[in-house]
């Protein structure tokens, strides 16, 4: 439904004239979305632009930057364009517009082309009916769409271009994203529209890389302190917590039925997290860009509409969601930059009541971060000499977080003073943990400080550990070790889930691919981590190691979440395939408990990447290899949907004697780690007849034996070899298969 139109707002210039425009846009402001006055400096943007001057607004998260293209929307006739860098977003904004009756429409190619055609007609007729039309930074850069805004100019009918989170477009920027660069061509087509650039970005070098690459004309800059007054920032130290993932879960349950956002560095641990919050009564889901857009929608859903309290994310959840009763932001797990940790914990309390940051801080968090950015680092920097010093900045900007952790002092002042702001002492007013417990605060980092050195003395974890320093200065972490990264996506780099963009291609381009071709060096590294793991388990150590070790113990809790998700995972299985001849309880148990044999003594890394590869392994396992992992026989002939195996289901654990993990390994054995066959069996193949093949040339008794005996899941070592392994096979047989078709001139089947 749409409301009666208000008087246009007219450009002039005298004092009365000047407070009857203010009235007039405060009018508006009610009119439409019944606040009392403008905010900060929303007016002065407001009239920036509606005069026709460009303009830069830095304005805290939650600031309401939003309000200063969108009065503009109401107060003149015809189009402000506005473009934004996630299409959720942009779903989210034009949703709460209609809902008020302001026509808004957004363009993007999630939306069928009926939809898509219904608004270029409006947009071509002349006298469009919409009022804010918002789109992808991708759109703007087509020669189509730019001509159309040619023309609806020509027509005087584009009022304003807004661009938000502005930020994006600079590479000195935490969201960087490579679109958005496009936008510089606005001003060439456009010269004389106004821009609006808006972000919550306050570092100097992003603010001028936005006003330079936007090519903005002397504009109006309004920039408002970052301070957020109702937010209580507090730290807690996993290293000294005996289980964080009960300690959160327990402020949770005493903060009461609150909404909050807790984002964590891997889809893993969303998911775990999510798990054991449910079991403990707290209604949770995980978000993150591992799962379909209908899932992460109905998160969002239930999560906007209160149906859940808790959502467990990655970055992927949050660039301009608007809930304002986000009672509390908690980070499981460090954040790259204070950038980020400021945008994140910003979503908290923007309906300015009093609200709370939470930040668990790890040393291995620490390490695996550091790890990532200096791989990401070392990475531009082979693609590009000249971006050295924009390289180095990850790090730099990561150090401001790692002070924020683990330095004294108000933690409110180490926000604004990264960010340039001078801050008087007094003006935290006891709201962060430093400035609150100062003594106890002091007391926790002294404990870190002891700890930190016991493990620099102490070899506690073969990639976590600070003795691997030496190691990661130069190790380049290939993709295939991802595994013991508690990686949870092969294929993608560690630097996606710190991006974790879920609708645009171009970030997932520019991350760091595998670089198994440059092995230079990578041999001596990889005998490194062999014999240092070879140390670890000989347990020389073992005293000094066995505080960390405790610390690291994996609890029953985690295990009873583990044993969830591959629960979870096998009744996709059985979805996908059809009828499973398994019990899936049963199944559920074994494999978390093969797990725990494993890495129970490894500690928690090692064992959650184990499940999570498992978890992978279900995702696409056959049906004959889940059978012959799970099922009660080995199937003398290929198991299919059509034909499932005459032996009724019996669950595996109570058939296996323990002593058999160590039996040799059955060749139809799928492990998500050991995808390498034995050279016999490395024929071209299609993965069923494969299957049946093997299975039938093994005799009836073998068969029942191996299918009860099954293998072990590989050592770090083994995993390491066979990678190897698979590498020289695979280097060797694409020079036969290379040589054989060069000599035919035939394509033939593809070599494994
Ligand atoms: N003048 C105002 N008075 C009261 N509330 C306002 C005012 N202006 C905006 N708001 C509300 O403040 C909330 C935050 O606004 P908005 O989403 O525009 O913030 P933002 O600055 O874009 O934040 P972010 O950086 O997180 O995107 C919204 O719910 C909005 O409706
Ligand atoms: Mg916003």
């Amino acid at each position: 439904m749409k409301k009666s139109p208000l008087p246009m707002v007219q450009n002039t210039s005298s004092k009365d004239e000047k407070r009857t425009r203010k009235e007039t846009l405060v009018k508006l402001l009610r009119w439409h979305f019944g606040y009392q006055d403008f905010r900060g400096k929303q007016l002065e943007a407001i009239e920036a632009v509606l005069s026709g001057r460009d303009c830069f607004c830095l304005m805290p998260t939650g600031g309401g930057k939003s309000m200063c293209y969108q009065i503009p929307a109401l107060a003149k006739r015809g189009i402000v364009l506005v473009v934004s860098p996630l299409i959720a977003l942009m779903e989210n904004q034009v949703m709460a517009l209609k809902e008020k009756g302001i026509a808004a429409e957004f363009l993007s190619s999630t939306q069928t082309s009926s939809v898509r055609n219904k608004i270029h007609e409006d947009l071509d007729s002349g006298k469009p009916s919409v009022r804010l039309l918002y789109v992808t930074p991708e759109l703007i850069a087509t020669p189509g769409f730019m001509s159309k805004l040619t023309k609806i100019h020509t027509r005087g009918l584009l009022n304003l271009i807004a661009i938000d989170e502005a930020h994006c477009i600079s590479s000195w920027g935490h969201d960087f994203r490579p679109s958005y660069r496009k936008l510089s061509s606005l001003r060439n087509h456009l010269p004389d529209v106004p821009v609006l650039a808006l972000t919550a970005t306050a570092a100097p070098k992003v603010q001028n890389d936005v006003i330079e690459s936007l090519c903005l004309q002397d504009p109006l800059v309004l920039s408002s302190s970052f301070n957020r007054p109702n937010i209580y920032y507090e730290v807690r130290y996993k290293d000294l917590l005996d289980d964080a993932y009960a300690d959160l879960s327990s402020v949770l349950k005493s903060c009461g039925d609150i909404c909050a956002i807790v984002y964590c560095l891997e889809r893993t641990t969303c998911d775990g997290l999510s798990a054991h919050l449910s079991k403990n009564g707290i209604s949770s889901a995980a978000y993150h860009a591992g799962l379909n857009n209908k899932l992460r929608s109905s998160v969002l859903d239930d999560w906007i509409s209160s149906k859940i309290q808790v959502v467990v994310a990655t970055v992927a959840f949050g660039m301009g969601i608007d809930r304002k009763d986000v009672r509390m932001v908690c980070h499981f797990n460090i954040p790259k930059s204070m950038e980020s940790f400021y945008q994140e914990s910003g979503r908290a309390g923007r309906d300015q009541l009093p609200s709370r940051s939470l930040l668990y801080y790890g040393v291995d968090d620490h390490k695996k971060m550091e790890f990532i950015l200096r791989n990401a680092e070392n990475k531009k920097l082979q693609s590009s000499s000249s971006k050295g010093e924009l390289s180095k900045k990850s790090l730099t900007d990561f150090n401001l977080m790692i002070e924020y952790c683990e330095g004294s002092g108000c933690r409110r002042k180490k926000i604004l003073e990264s960010f340039g702001e001078q801050v008087s002492a007094t003006l935290c007013k006891k709201s962060c943990d430093a400035c609150k417990h100062p003594n106890l605060v002091a007391k926790y980092l002294e404990e870190l400080t002891t700890s930190i050195a016991r493990q620099r003395n102490g070899f506690s974890r073969v990639f976590m550990s600070r003795s691997t320093d030496m190691i990661d200065e130069e190790f380049r972490i290939d993709e295939q070790f991802s595994e013991f990264w508690n990686r949870d996506d092969e294929g993608k780099s560690s630097e996606e889930d710190i991006s974790d963009f879920d609708d645009e291609t171009e970030v997932v381009k520019s991350l760091p691919r595998s670089r198994l071709s440059r092995k230079s060096g990578v041999d001596e590294k990889i005998e490194l981590l062999q014999r240092a793991e070879e140390n670890y388990y000989q347990n020389k150590n073992f005293d000094k190691l066995k505080n960390k070790v405790d610390k690291n113990a994996i609890s029953e809790t985690l295990r009873e979440a583990s044993k969830q998700r591959l629960l979870n995972a096998l009744k996709l299985a059985h979805k996908r395939l059809g009828i499973l001849n398994i019990e899936l309880d049963t199944s559920a148990s074994f494999l978390e408990n093969e797990c725990y044999k494993k890495y129970g003594k490894s500690g928690k890394t090692f064992y959650y990447s184990q499940v999570a590869s498992t978890v992978r392994w279900l995702s696409s396992t056959t049906l004959v290899e889940l059978t012959n992992r799970l099922g009660p026989g080995t199937p003398s002939v290929p198991v299919s949907k059509e034909h499932p195996p005459e032996t009724p289901p019996s669950p595996l654990l109570e058939q296996r004697p323990p002593e058999t993990t160590n039996l040799k390994r059955h060749s139809s054995f799928h492990s998500p780690l050991l995808e390498q066959k034995s050279p016999e069996t490395t024929t071209p193949r299609l993965d069923h007849t494969f299957q049946s093949e093997t299975s039938m040339n093994t005799s009836p008794s073998e068969s029942s034996s191996l299918s009860t005996k099954l293998p072990s899941i590989p050592s770090f070592s083994e995993f390491v070899n066979s990678k190897k392994e698979k590498g020289n096979h695979a280097n060797t047989s694409q020079n036969q298969s290379h040589m054989r078709l060069e000599k035919t001139g035939e394509k033939r089947l593809r070599l494994h």
